[in-house]
């Protein structure tokens, strides 16, 4: 944690040298009154470590305890990956007890996300595949950077694993039934134009992203809290509860998949080609 270093240390280190361990992970600021930016700062790729999806949990937490605030801007300190979803390293021969505590972080990541009585506006400056596309779909509004090389959706088939029945559900209720059944068989990861088509985005922009997004966050914060936060548990209360009443259940599945060696084999080739590339 950076709070464990000097005070001398944490003004003259760059926070470009800073390793994991010493960083933050997020960054939280307060841009007005009523938003909330965190901000995922996690080099080099954002990806969710258990103690990284524990942080963000915290993190909403911590913006939430405010009664002012009534929006957040999700976004990231890498100016080309927004987030590139699970850390693969937690899945490749893990313990069992790592990896149950792994997974039980990245549910709630996903329950405290999804159900915040914030307003949630992600700012998609960069490649988002999977969990990054889950953080994504877990906020209420998605601006994306119109840069056509990023890509956003849900490769998991690729990795040689799939969505949890959760994460399905996610996908299925934001771009539909069959557009998600194709997106999941092919792993299929959307440039941002495609993404617009098919409503896995709502919004597409040039300019900065962070603006556009502040913007949208400013408009969110104006509408009285009490009737937009009903209509939220109105739209998303049963997919919260479903998986409130089969956490361990899910902890399971995920558990007994993973630890398939047939998967492991799978995920160790997959993080042996990305370290080539
Ligand atoms: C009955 C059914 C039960 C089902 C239960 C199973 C449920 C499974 C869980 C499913 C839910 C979600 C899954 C995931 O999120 S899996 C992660 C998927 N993510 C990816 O595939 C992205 C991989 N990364 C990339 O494509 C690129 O890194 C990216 C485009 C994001 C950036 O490219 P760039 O060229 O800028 O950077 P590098 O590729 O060179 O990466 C830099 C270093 O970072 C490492 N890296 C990248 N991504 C990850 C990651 N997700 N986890 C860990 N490490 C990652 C990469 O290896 C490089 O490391 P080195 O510098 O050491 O080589």
């Amino acid at each position: 944690m950076l709070s464990r270093l000097s005070p001398l240390a944490q003004r003259t280190i760059s926070p470009r040298l800073l390793s994991n361990a010493q960083r933050t992970l997020v960054n939280i600021s307060y841009p007005s009154p009523k938003i909330a930016v965190l901000e995922l700062d996690r080099p080099p790729v954002n990806s969710l470590s258990l103690e990284m999806s524990a942080k963000i949990v915290e993190s909403i937490k911590e913006i939430e305890s405010n009664p002012e605030v009534q929006a957040m801007v999700l976004k990231s300190s890498n100016p080309k990956i927004f987030s590139a979803g699970l850390d693969i390293t937690e899945m490749n021969r893990p313990t069992v007890a790592r990896l149950e505590d792994f997974w039980r972080n990245i549910q709630t990541l996903f329950l405290t996300l999804y159900s915040t009585r914030l307003s949630t506006i992600a700012s998609i400056d960069g490649h988002s595949p999977a969990g990054g596309c889950l953080l994504a779909m877990s906020c209420d509004y998605r601006i994306m950077s119109a840069t056509p090389s990023y890509k956003i959706g849900l490769n998991e088939t690729k990795l040689g694993i799939a969505a949890p029945y959760w994460l399905k559900d996610l996908f299925v209720t934001t771009i539909g039934y069959r557009e998600a059944e194709v997106g999941l068989a092919l792993g299929k990861l959307y440039s941002p134009k495609e993404a617009l088509e098919i409503k896995l985005v709502d919004e597409l922009v040039d300019s900065p992203v962070i603006d556009v997004a502040l913007k949208r966050a400013d408009e969110w914060a104006s509408i009285p809290e009490k009737g937009r936060v009903a209509s939220k548990v109105m739209l998303r209360g049963a997919m919260i509860q479903d998986l409130e009443e089969k956490r361990e259940m899910d902890v399971g599945w995920f558990r007994d998949f993973i630890m398939e060696e047939g998967v492991q084999k799978g995920i160790e080739g997959y993080l042996k080609n990305l370290s080539k590339k």
